[in-house]
């Protein structure tokens, strides 16, 4: 068992760029999208760094990148998720280690929870499709509370379910987002290396723990 582990009660797991490689879904509805404003595709390598701070967002960067009106974000937002929802987890892949490791904590009684800021309604085809959904006490979308990482509400939200103090609770994220909110939680913060993070090292935001891979969490 990884030293991050000890005194911990519960284990908060980010979503796409921590447990999902999401990217290539993500990518094609992207790309959908700005074909039918008649831009050229994005791809997979640009979406991967616009990930993180919800789809909405995510809809926008790829306006400003296409040279496009950011201010069209939310009608083309709305197709953008229409486009997704439809194949949501046709080439989504969980990372190396995760199975690994979600397996092991549940074999240890570990509680489990998500937080990702990709909305909610997105996570039980991606979930039941990676075969993951049984590992988590709760789920919190992007736009399951008012606020989203980086904001700590989220994180103290799954804390306050699990009738624990934030000190005992792990945060386990990709990105920067994640670490902040993490820290302004009071969690512990465990970061992947392999992730999103927007382009970045992750051990730029100066995680507790940085690691390879999520089986290293177990070993
Ligand atoms: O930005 C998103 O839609 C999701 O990102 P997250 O799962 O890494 O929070
Ligand atoms: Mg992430």
């Amino acid at each position: 068992m990884h030293t991050a582990l000890a005194g911990i009660e519960l284990v908060v797991f980010d979503l796409d760029g921590t447990l999902v490689d999401s990217a290539p879904d993500l990518a094609v509805a992207t790309d959908a999208v700005l074909g039918e404003l008649g831009a050229p595709p994005a791809g997979v390598t640009k979406v991967r760094n616009w990930v993180g701070n919800g789809t909405r967002k995510l809809v926008e960067r790829a306006l400003i990148d296409a040279g496009l009106d950011p201010t069209r974000t939310e009608p083309v937002h709305d197709r953008f998720q229409a486009l997704y929802a439809a194949a949501p987890c046709v080439e989504s892949r969980l990372f190396d280690g995760v199975q690994d490791c979600l397996v092991a904590l549940a074999e240890r009684g570990m509680p489990m929870a998500l937080v990702t800021n990709k909305p909610a309604a997105f996570l039980p085809a991606i979930l039941g499709g990676l075969g993951i959904e049984g590992y988590f006490r709760w789920t919190l979308g992007g736009d399951s509370l008012p606020q989203k990482k980086p904001d700590p509400a989220p994180l103290l939200h799954c804390a306050a379910l699990a009738g624990l103090p934030p000190a005992s609770c792990l945060m386990v994220g990709d990105s920067r987002h994640d670490v902040q909110a993490g820290r302004a939680a009071g969690f512990p913060v465990v970061a992947v290396t392999y992730g999103y993070n927007h382009g970045d090292p992750i051990t730029d935001s100066k995680p507790d723990y940085a690691l390879d891979s999520l089986a290293e969490l177990v070993a």
